[in-house]
């Protein structure tokens, strides 16, 4: 493995992802504000781990290389230079704006180890676990009975969404929400300062003003990249990812936007459409009919080309992976009732570890058992708490390394 990060597909055996662990970060969410932080139950967080190390067994035992975005996080920030810079991007992006509650955090969280540190920046800091001397600003004296002055961010084991690797870069995202906004900033740290990640060119960066998340983000092949313009995605990160991964001379030649509904249900295009195999696509049914398909693809001498491509979705796949026929295979049959119930369970967000071989929940039995007919190896998972985060097992990782097909 010449490269630490190489991803030219979804399907090639997987050797290398990044996952978190879910730690204390789930145990802080309170029905008050779920919907700010993006989950719709509380997961009960002893069964969600046991789910995870399953998670993560599973690939190791189909010969994946682990890592935790945790660990890596405290690697870097073992060097107190780096901690230090790290602890006062991340209070200011979470708003910390007293110089006196920006100090005592400082110090409260600069004295633990690197890896306690990250933990808690992770869980959150709640209000009472910090003493702040002398107001100094007017919101300190005024402080409302919200509980966190930096609040948890139990959507870090979703590893798929602040990141994304295309052939041997990434892009480094820009959430949508601010719930996610700040879990970026480990990955931007690692890839600045961790040894495995030197020269790692960026298609992205998070300082850039537009959204995108790795959700959208499918790698077809090493000459085609799909990209969802969703809830989560706009079109202008869609654009500048494209000239990037175009003026740097990669492989990649086109890049398909699928434009789909901006809803909840469908946050990400990996919610309702993932490839696993050659020739094979999970979809949501739902998804089919207003779906929109627009192409980027290089032109001569660095130009750019844009075009609605109007035909089937079955077609403009075949064409764009130069096969002579694809098939789509429906969440839940294609039936009403159970596509809507599997997909809210992250039917269709089917992890490939190899060609024809996939991780999903076992909720998931009547989509698991189309897969099996069509040909597909299914390794299940189980997922009743993991479930409640509103994302599978594509949405709990992010491949760095992909053999190649
Ligand atoms: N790729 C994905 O669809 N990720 C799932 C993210 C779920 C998370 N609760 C969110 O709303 O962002």
């Amino acid at each position: 493995m010449k490269h630490f990060i190489n991803v030219t597909s979804e399907i090639g055996r997987l050797k290398r992802v990044l996952l978190h662990r879910p730690g204390q970060e789930v145990e802080n969410l309170v029905p008050e504000y779920l919907g700010r932080l993006l989950f719709d139950d509380i997961p009960y967080l002893k069964i969600a781990q046991q789910e995870h190390d399953k998670f993560a067994q599973v690939l190791r035992e189909n010969g994946a290389e682990v890592v935790y975005l945790e660990e890596l996080s405290a690697e870097v920030l073992e060097d107190e230079k780096v901690k230090l810079e790290f602890l006062k991007e991340f209070l200011e992006e979470s708003g910390i704006t007293s110089p006196s509650l920006k100090e005592s955090l400082i110090e409260y969280l600069s004295k633990m180890p690197a890896r306690q540190m990250v933990d808690k920046i992770m869980a959150g800091v709640r209000k009472n676990e910090i003493e702040v001397k002398e107001p100094t600003s007017l919101v300190e004296l005024m402080a409302d009975d919200y509980p966190f002055y930096l609040d948890p961010m139990p959507n870090l084991y979703f590893t798929r969404d602040p990141g994304a690797s295309i052939g041997n870069g990434i892009t480094l995202n820009r959430m949508r929400t601010e719930a996610r906004r700040r879990e970026t900033l480990f990955l931007k740290y690692i890839i600045k300062y961790h040894k495995s990640f030197e020269g790692i060119p960026l298609w992205y960066d998070r300082s850039m003003p537009y959204a995108i998340e790795g959700g959208d983000e499918l790698v077809l092949s090493d000459k085609v990249v799909a990209i969802g313009c969703s809830e989560r995605t706009s079109a202008e990160a869609i654009e500048m990812v494209a000239r990037n991964l175009f003026n740097a001379n990669t492989s990649f030649e086109k890049v398909l936007v699928f434009e789909i509904p901006k809803c909840r249900a469908f946050m990400h295009l990996d919610t309702v459409f993932t490839m696993v195999d050659y020739d094979k696509f999970t979809i949501h049914p739902g998804v089919q009919g207003p779906l929109s398909v627009y192409e980027v693809t290089k032109g001569a001498n660095n130009t750019i080309k844009f075009k609605h491509n109007t035909s089937p979705l079955n077609k403009i796949l075949a064409e764009a992976l130069n096969l002579s026929s694809v098939e789509l295979i429906q969440c839940g049959g294609g039936d009403f009732i159970i596509a809507g119930r599997e997909q809210w369970n992250d039917g269709s967000n089917t992890l490939a570890i190899a060609p024809g071989v996939v991780v999903t929940y076992e909720r998931n039995y009547v989509t698991n058992e189309i897969l099996t007919k069509r040909g597909i190896k299914v390794i299940t998972i189980p997922s009743s708490e993991l479930s409640r985060g509103r994302g599978g097992p594509r949405c709990m990782s992010m491949p760095l390394y992909r053999e190649k097909l």
